[in-house]
């Protein structure tokens, strides 16, 4: 399968495209190790905002940023320049893999642990799985939250179904309370979303009323999902972020977020989602 990357003009690798037999391909740029694009039976599917700022000044709103440590808001991973490792092939697909060691200013910070950060990109025929592992490369124990913070795309939010949390309690980070659960089943988004689902089921469905095909969200090794959609007012307030692109988009993002993890030294964890194209 063939990979293209692009280099600058001082050799560092910035985007690596990765390229499938049957017309599948994922666009991963080092700044952050965002995967902006995933493509896959033809479509884009994953969002992308218009107004996304690519020039390595910010973290890229949409595709798939990752979050390492909550603090301050998502963390240094996203904003990071990660190292391209490589690419390997198989028979069902190619894998990409990155790398992001602390530095200067993450070891001068309020987290100034040495630590590895190995994310795995899987491109197959019609899923997209992400892997990040961390390894705690220190003499002490280190903690963290993380996410991988899915932007899938949406033709109209309207219309957009996400099954598989009927039931689960989730804290409204608008409203506050830990008590919520949903109960219509499925979810359908009308307003500003921002939930927090510990211990959540791993497979969801995303369907859009209409479309023959499905977007299947499997996780392991995180135990949490976020949603998150903006609505009208607070995507007015985003400057990379269009006024009316929340009808397009809606973040289901794995995670550990409602517990940190703890690592011992030398120890590893690592996490996965897995995005899967499926008829239904
Ligand atoms: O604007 P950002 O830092 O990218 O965050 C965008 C959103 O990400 C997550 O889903 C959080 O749960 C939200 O609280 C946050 O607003």
């Amino acid at each position: 399968m063939p990979v293209k990357t692009t280099v600058d003009d001082t050799g560092v690798v910035r985007k690596v495209v990765l390229v499938g037999a049957t017309g599948s391909a994922c666009v991963i740029y080092t700044h952050g190790a965002t995967i902006t694009s995933w493509i896959s039976q033809g479509k884009e599917r994953l969002f992308l905002s218009k107004q996304a700022v690519i020039n390595g000044s910010k973290a890229i709103r949409g595709g798939i940023p990752v979050v390492f440590r909550k603090l301050p808001q998502h963390g240094f991973a996203r904003t990071s320049t990660w190292e391209f490792l490589g690419h390997k092939d198989s028979i069902d697909g190619v894998h990409a893999r990155f790398l992001l060691r602390e530095t200067k200013e993450t070891m001068s910070s309020e987290w100034p642990y040495k630590f590895r950060l190995t994310l795995t990109v899987f491109l197959s025929e019609s899923s997209l799985k992400v892997g990040l592992m961390v390894t705690n490369m220190d003499e002490v124990n280190i903690e963290f939250t993380s996410l991988l913070h899915t932007y899938l795309r949406t033709t109209n939010i309207n219309d957009t179904e996400l099954v598989g949390l009927s039931g689960c309690k989730y804290v409204d980070k608008i409203l506050g309370g830990s008590d919520n659960s949903d109960k219509e089943e499925p979810l359908v988004v009308t307003k500003s979303e921002d939930r927090v689902y510990a211990n959540a089921p791993d497979l969801l469905t995303v369907k859009v009323k209409g479309e023959k095909e499905i977007i299947t969200v499997d996780k392991s090794g995180f135990k949490d999902y976020v949603f998150w959609n903006p609505w009208s007012e607070l995507a007015k307030g985003m400057s990379d972020f269009g006024d009316s692109e929340y009808q397009e988009m809606l973040c289901v993002e794995a995670g550990a977020v409602s517990a940190p993890i703890v690592l011992e030294p030398g120890k590893e964890w690592e996490g996965f989602t897995t995005l899967t194209v499926e008829s239904q």
